[in-house]
């Protein structure tokens, strides 16, 4: 896979406080990288570091071999960025309004406006004031706009916030057909676990200005232990059966049985113990963590283990 952005060594510090500290990560051709925190952790600003809306106080961000620092112009063209919503004339068409931005940037052909058009599937209302369209046809506008220069890296911050149901997955499978058919890196932020978990390949954690996870959402959701519903008839004594004769797993009572969270080989041997004590088990279950789940866990627990 080939790097299209670094982060390295960054720090950001705004009035004497460190808002960003020391954070590394390479974001890759055709991958969807999501960007995720609590409120105030600092994606927005790293973002906007990103993208050159704002300095950066230590280290540098390289996007295509060009640092933001030093050759900032060289850097910036590769990148199409939604940071704020998008700027529209409602009273002018979505056409109109491509027409404008194309004459704003050098060298944006008639035949580039449609295509965009074409790939964000407005084909049909372009002519249309945009005051007419959904929140979810200007975002698809916005990222036409964005895409107008042809360029290497999407930014998108909050791309679905304030988008119902159906405007969300519109525009995910925009995000996603992006990645794999045209081989863009895209850059999300958002702080719906649900929806990133759908939209993105690989996540990076950030809390209090630095990163504390950078992982495959795979990876990271599903990790190597399962969780696994056992459904039992006494579900107080399996419990403290399994605590007291395998007490490194963790034991949670349910109102059917017990939550187990054990990797795949440890089960023959909960079923034992649980038999054992006659203890009637009716079924047992997988069940699957979430992304919510997951970084629940970890923004809690403020530990976190950085694979690249
Ligand atoms: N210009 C500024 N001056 C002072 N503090 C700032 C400035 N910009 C951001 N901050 C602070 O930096 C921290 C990170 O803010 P940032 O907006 O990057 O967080 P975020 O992760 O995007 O949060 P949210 O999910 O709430 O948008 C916050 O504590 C914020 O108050």
């Amino acid at each position: 896979m080939e790097k299209i952005i670094e982060i390295q060594e960054v720090t950001k510090r705004i009035k004497g406080k460190t808002i960003i500290d020391g954070i590394s990560f390479d974001v890759y051709k055709g991958e969807v990288f999501g960007f995720l925190g609590p409120n105030g952790a600092g994606k927005t600003t790293t973002i906007r570091m990103i993208v050159g809306l704002m300095g950066i106080s230590e280290g540098d961000i390289k996007i295509a071999g060009s640092s933001i620092k030093t050759d900032f112009e060289k850097a910036v063209r590769h990148i199409g960025a939604i940071v704020e919503n998008p700027e529209m004339y409602k009273f002018l068409s979505g056409y109109d309004n491509l027409l404008h931005f194309a004459r704003m940037s050098k060298g944006v052909t008639k035949e580039k406006i449609d295509e965009v058009v074409e790939l964000v599937g407005l084909t049909s209302r372009i002519k249309d004031k945009v005051k007419t369209y959904s929140l979810g046809m200007r975002q698809r506008l916005g990222l036409a706009q964005c895409l107008l220069h042809d360029p290497d890296v999407l930014i998108l911050d909050e791309p679905t916030n304030g988008l119902d149901p159906a405007g969300i997955r519109e525009i995910r499978d925009h995000i996603r057909m992006l990645a794999r058919e045209r081989n863009m890196a895209v850059i999300v932020s958002s702080h719906l676990l649900s929806e990133m978990e759908m939209m993105c390949d690989r996540i990076g954690i950030i809390q209090q200005g630095k990163l504390i996870d950078v992982q495959l959402v795979n990876d990271f959701v599903n990790g190597e232990e399962i969780i696994f519903e056992f459904e039992v008839d006494a579900s107080e004594r399996a419990k403290a059966v399994i605590q007291e004769a395998l007490p490194q797993l963790q034991v949670q009572q349910t109102e059917v049985g017990i939550l187990v969270s054990a990797v795949k080989e440890e089960v023959p041997l909960i079923v034992k113990h649980l038999v054992k004590e006659d203890i009637l088990l009716y079924g047992i279950q997988e069940k699957h963590k979430t992304l919510e789940d997951r970084f629940l866990e970890v923004t809690n627990s403020k530990e976190g283990v950085v694979h690249a």
